[in-house]
């Protein structure tokens, strides 16, 4: 009988050849996999938490739905499970921690006071991996975010909080930046807007522009920090009138030199978000994506490849933009098993990259610029049947990493050994 292995090493061989026929080098495209990092965000195993135990709800518009058992309750807990999640997911990471997530020691520090010591431990267990970090400041689950506003505030004393805590971040991040050798981004989403008819948008939107400009007055060398500005069509409570939306943050980001992040939940369900990258990229210098999977509204499902991931990826293959934008998820689904969430959502965008690195670009782009578009229309047909799976299953294996479905059993394993202990 042949070895599960020998199967693995066959079926790629044939399949090398399959992609070499249209001039695909297999090889150099997983040389390039491997060094692409994908930002996966802690949030998902504790349903956006955080560890503060101040009691306070999610609320800007946040839901996650599901009570899946087994979540991280402390720190230790969520490092462990980010672990066992890490070790399914072929090549080096990065960690994307938001300010909740702070380590304090038992001690009420609030948001404005945090300092890189309190994340000491996250930066600790990131280096011994040799994966970078990127943060976010927290504008939520806070007494002064409990009316959905912060950075926007009509009152001055709670806008200073805010910007106050924004500063705080930045100096976490270029602390993760400075320890972790690689720059952090870190990435301001605010949840301020209305729910229904706004008589006064100029107002907010003037004041959350001088916040920014207070919150970012400072510069940080950007080989430690950048700092990334979220937009958003709309949200739970905020369905008429949200402050910072994308016309905002681009405004800001090309203004200000900042980097865009682009979340693809956060537009129309019927826009085409990878058709914003080489928009955006035609002026601001890097984007952040989150990726995330929206069913019907910004719903956060966990991310699967289908066809609007496969775009993005191919925007960023095609454009030329793996080293201008940053790739980070964010989806929070509780209904399962939430490491399980973490290793399919990750491994669906870093098989869409593959597949993406797999196409054969030159050719794709001469048919189009010799307007040969039944050639171009054709070949990105059977680009479809080509055995991509087949050299998904070799890149596992180079890993060492378990190929097909026995990576599941691996996570049900933790789930009986760890999650279900937990109360
Ligand atoms: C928890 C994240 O910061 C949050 O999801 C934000 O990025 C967002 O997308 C809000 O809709
Ligand atoms: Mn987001």
């Amino acid at each position: 009988m042949t070895s599960p292995k020998k199967n693995v090493d066959q079926a790629f061989a044939l399949a090398k050849e399959r992609y070499a026929a249209l001039g695909v080098d297999v090889e150099k495209a997983l040389e390039r996999l491997a060094k692409i990092p994908i930002s996966l965000h802690c949030w998902q195993g504790d349903d956006v938490g955080g560890f503060e135990n101040a009691g306070e709800g999610l609320g800007a518009g946040l839901a996650v739905t599901g009570n899946y058992p087994g979540k991280a309750r402390t720190a230790d807990e969520l490092r462990g499970d980010l672990d066992e999640a890490l070790a399914l997911i072929p090549g080096t990471h990065r960690l994307n921690l938001h300010a909740s997530y702070a380590e304090t020691g038992g001690e009420k520090v609030d948001r404005d006071a945090l300092e890189p010591a309190h994340f000491r431990a996250w930066i600790e267990w990131a280096k011994a991996k040799g994966m970078g970090m990127d943060f976010n400041p927290t504008y939520f689950s806070h007494p002064k975010a409990a009316d959905g506003w912060t950075l926007a505030h009509p009152d001055k004393a709670i806008r200073q909080f805010w910007i106050d805590h924004g500063i705080a971040c930045r100096k976490i991040g270029a602390a993760m930046g400075e320890a972790l050798g690689t720059p952090c981004v870190t990435n301001v989403w605010i949840p301020d807007g209305m729910k229904d008819a706004t008589v006064d948008r100029k107002g907010p939107r003037e004041r959350l522009l001088h916040a920014l400009d207070a919150m970012f007055a400072t510069p940080i060398d950007p080989r430690l920090n950048k700092d990334a500005v979220e937009g958003k069509l709309f949200g739970i409570g905020s369905e008429t009138y949200v402050v910072g939306m994308h016309e905002f943050y681009l405004g800001y980001a090309i203004t200000r030199k900042k980097v865009f992040t682009v979340d693809s939940g956060h537009f129309h369900p019927t826009e085409v978000v990878a058709d914003k990258l080489s928009s955006a990229l035609t002026y601001v210098d890097e984007v952040l994506m989150h990726v995330s999977r929206g069913v019907r509204w910004d719903s956060d499902h966990v991310v699967l490849l289908t066809d609007d991931i496969e775009l993005i990826a191919q925007e960023l293959v095609r454009g030329d933009y793996l080293d201008r934008v940053h790739i980070g998820l964010d989806f929070f689904d509780a209904s399962i098993n939430r490491v399980a969430a973490w290793v399919i959502g990750t491994r669906s965008m870093i098989k869409a990259l593959l597949l993406a690195l797999l196409e054969p670009i030159d050719a794709l782009r001469k048919y189009e610029a010799d307007g040969d578009y039944t050639s171009r229309l054709a070949v990105l047909e059977e680009l479809k049947s080509l055995p991509f799976g087949a050299v998904w299953d070799h890149y596992l294996q180079t890993k060492d990493i378990p190929v097909g479905r026995a990576w599941i059993d691996g996570v049900k394993r933790y789930e009986a050994d760890v999650l279900s202990k937990r109360g």
